[in-house]
């Protein structure tokens, strides 16, 4: 657990970075901070590793005040990254990886064997390991610098902007795989992006802070999108959030609708019964949807050729923004849900979607179910 205490920092000049932040980033989990430039996020990163001393506060590492501690000693149980990874441009990527077990007394052998452990844990290949920076693409340059980082089995690591300067889908990768990552090693990460969406996707916390570094709101994402305790705060995580929160609520909250299903072979008559408004749903014979079909079209038997696949399907358990998706691209608007095996357990209309959200009671709920209406027809 990293735990701010009051903490503030002035720089020289006056200016007041961190104004009395009080902060728990927990054990094992993502904490994120977010927010407009010059709020102080980089400043209150930097002051738990103490490469700045606060002006005022405390912050703890577990039970121990980090100011009574070796400096060394403390930035040891710390891996850093940053953005642009910050790799040593004249050492080979295995040398990059082994710099702190290096500078721990490891012995070279031992180091070379961690930084191939990490190289493939990361998701690159060994016969990177001889390469240098510059022969790497931004990408896998901070998969270098996670490496880097991890060389030591830190339990903390602070990371600053680390994805900001790739392109967004690397960006995604990465932070899919930083998710996995994460999942297996149970960090206590403390994250700095000024991108709410990284935020969400990434946070199991999220602080925001507002310039001067005070913090305006700590909440998971979910909580965080449904009630934002401000303007300030409903601004930053921007008028989309009601979209944005569809992403956290299951659809059990749904009840489906039941369908006649159909098989390939069934007769143009079985297919009128099963879909007399229009649309039936074919399943194969494990009852897994394969696609919709006009039985008002079919001359003979449903042929698998006269399916209309088109449209997702989401999962009994899946989000409300999987059924949504599922209900505006289905060609009968009817959004197929399954269940864990990939069965057929019944489906959602688009309005029940957006009477879910209504429902919800969200400050914001409006808003995004004009825009989500909108967008819909
Ligand atoms: N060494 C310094 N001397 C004086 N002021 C500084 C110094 N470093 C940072 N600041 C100021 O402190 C404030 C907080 O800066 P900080 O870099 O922590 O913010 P940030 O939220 O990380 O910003 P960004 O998102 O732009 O990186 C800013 O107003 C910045 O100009």
């Amino acid at each position: 657990m990293i735990r701010f205490d009051s903490v503030t920092k002035t720089y020289p000049d006056g200016t007041v970075a961190v104004g009395g932040l009080d902060m728990v980033a927990p054990t094992g989990k993502i904490t994120v901070l977010v927010g407009p430039s010059g709020c102080g996020k980089t400043t209150s990163l930097r002051m738990i590793n103490r490469m700045i001393e606060p002006t005022a506060g405390r912050i703890w590492a577990d039970d121990r005040d980090t100011a009574t501690m070796d400096a060394a000693e403390l930035r040891r149980g710390i891996g850093y990254v940053i953005q642009h990874a910050g790799l040593f441009p004249h050492r080979t990527i295995a040398a990059n990886i082994a710099t702190v077990p290096l500078l721990l007394g490891w012995d070279k052998k031992k180091a070379r064997a961690r930084s191939l452990e990490l190289l493939e844990r990361v998701g690159l290949p060994l016969s990177f390991a001889n390469r240098y920076p510059s022969q790497l693409s931004g990408g896998q340059q901070q998969r270098v610098g996670v490496a880097r980082a991890l060389a030591a089995d830190p339990p903390v690591m602070l990371m600053d902007e680390p994805f900001s300067a790739v392109d967004p889908v690397v960006r995604e990768q990465l932070q899919d795989e930083f998710l996995r990552l994460q999942s297996e090693l149970g960090k206590t990460i403390i994250f700095v992006t000024h991108d709410i969406d990284e935020a969400i996707k990434l946070g199991d916390q999220i602080a925001v802070l507002r310039v001067g570094g005070k913090l305006a709101q700590l909440s998971d994402p979910a909580h965080l999108l449904a009630h934002p305790v401000d303007d300030f705060v409903a601004d930053f995580v921007g008028r989309d959030r009601g979209y944005r929160g569809l992403g956290f609520q299951t659809v059990p909250e749904l009840s489906l609708r039941s369908e006649t299903t159909i098989r390939v072979g069934a007769t143009s008559e079985e297919a009128r019964a099963a879909g007399a408004d229009g649309w039936a749903l074919v399943v194969d014979d494990d009852g897994r949807p394969l696609g919709w079909i006009e039985p008002q079209r079919i001359e003979g038997v449903v042929e698998r050729e006269t399916l209309h696949r088109g449209g997702t399907v989401a999962a009994v358990n899946g989000t409300l923004r999987a059924a949504l998706d599922a209900a505006l691209s289905s060609p009968s608007r009817r959004g197929v849900i399954v269940d864990a095996d990939g069965v057929f357990a019944g489906t959602v209309l688009g309005q029940q979607v957006l009477a879910a959200i209504e429902n919800a009671e969200r400050p914001a709920a409006d808003a995004g179910a004009t825009d989500l209406l909108g967008s819909a027809t």
